[in-house]
């Protein structure tokens, strides 16, 4: 079931049926959330769970049409949002998955796939926490499915069927690219996707301040690295973009961007980045022992 078969958003990109429950809404239930509207799927097919009524008057505000229930409001608001859903997205920090399962176990329907998108977390704690035979997806995703460009790395439980795993990849279809992969392989995909919208930003805030170091204005430098990085995002967008290829193109022989790269290289930036992603990788991993 766990083969790594990447799936482009066009190969099935059909919206999700059923109705959709998000348990925990915040950063990346929201912008899942948000990629399936634009994808098409409408607002009424989607309940929404969160801790507190500020949150949900804000998503009640920008998302017209969504069933949001409150916790502090409803104490059962995540087992009534799962009653009668197709899929069950949790959404909650790590270290609260295992008991959101717990406490929505006695009101899942035998057929309600449970959708994790929690780092660490494994397939095991969670099965041990949910009804037993219940189908259960475990997935990496990332918050560019807000603007239908998200990478989701995706994982089958041990009780879930080729329909059901269709039925989780739906959530996230029409707004991203999905890879099915081991369940070993999910913190590397977090390394890497999950985490890598962060590193962008990052790359963009380090552009910036590097154009105030240069003289710019600071306004005039934020807007000229924001631009840059969301530009060259579109233009490796294209299908088949080749960041080595567009990057060459750039590159004039001799010419600035040569000198800029070979100081980047000669700083070791490629072994930075993997440093990096190795730091995110063995945080999920020491995280996944925190959590049992
Ligand atoms: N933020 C990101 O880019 C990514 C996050 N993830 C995973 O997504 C999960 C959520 O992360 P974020 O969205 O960043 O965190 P967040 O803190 O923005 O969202 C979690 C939300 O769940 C709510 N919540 C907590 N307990 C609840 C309960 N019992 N009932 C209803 N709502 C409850 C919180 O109030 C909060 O709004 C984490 O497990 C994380 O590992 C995975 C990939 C990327
Ligand atoms: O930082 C985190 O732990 C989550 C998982 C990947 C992105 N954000």
């Amino acid at each position: 079931m766990n083969e790594t078969l990447p799936t482009a958003p066009s190969a099935d990109s059909s919206p999700a049926s059923g109705r959709i429950a998000f348990l925990g809404c915040g950063s990346m239930n929201e912008a899942i959330l948000a990629g399936l509207l634009a994808a098409g799927t409408p607002a009424a097919n989607m309940t929404a769970t969160v801790r507190r009524t500020e949150r949900a008057g804000e998503l009640r505000g920008r998302y017209p049409g969504l069933t949001v229930l409150a916790e502090n409001e409803d104490p059962e608001a995540n087992s009534k949002a799962v009653a009668g859903a197709s899929v069950a997205v949790l959404g909650v920090k790590p270290a609260g998955i295992t008991a959101l399962c717990r406490s929505i176990a006695p009101a899942l329907e035998a057929q309600t796939v449970v959708v994790s998108v929690a780092a660490a977390v494994t397939i095991a704690a969670m099965e041990a926490a949910l009804p037993a035979g219940q189908p259960l997806v475990r997935t990496m995703p990332n918050t560019p499915l807000q603007v239908g460009r998200g990478a989701v790395g995706l994982s089958g439980g041990s009780h879930v069927s080729e329909v059901q795993l269709k039925e989780a990849s739906a959530v996230f279809a029409g707004a991203g690219t999905v890879v099915m992969v081991p369940e070993e392989q999910l913190d590397a995909v977090g390394a890497v996707s999950g985490s890598g919208p962060a590193y962008a930003f990052y790359l963009a805030e380090a552009m910036a301040a590097a154009g105030v170091e240069l003289g710019l204005e600071p306004a005039v430098a934020m807007t000229l690295a924001r631009e840059t990085v969301a530009g060259a995002g579109l233009m490796l967008a294209v299908e088949g973009a080749d960041p080595a290829a567009l990057r060459k193109a750039v590159t004039s022989p001799n010419g600035t961007t040569e000198r800029a790269i070979a100081a980047f290289d000669a700083a070791g930036l490629p072994a930075i980045i993997a440093a990096g992603a190795r730091a995110a990788k063995e945080r999920a991993a020491e995280l996944s022992r925190e959590l049992g």
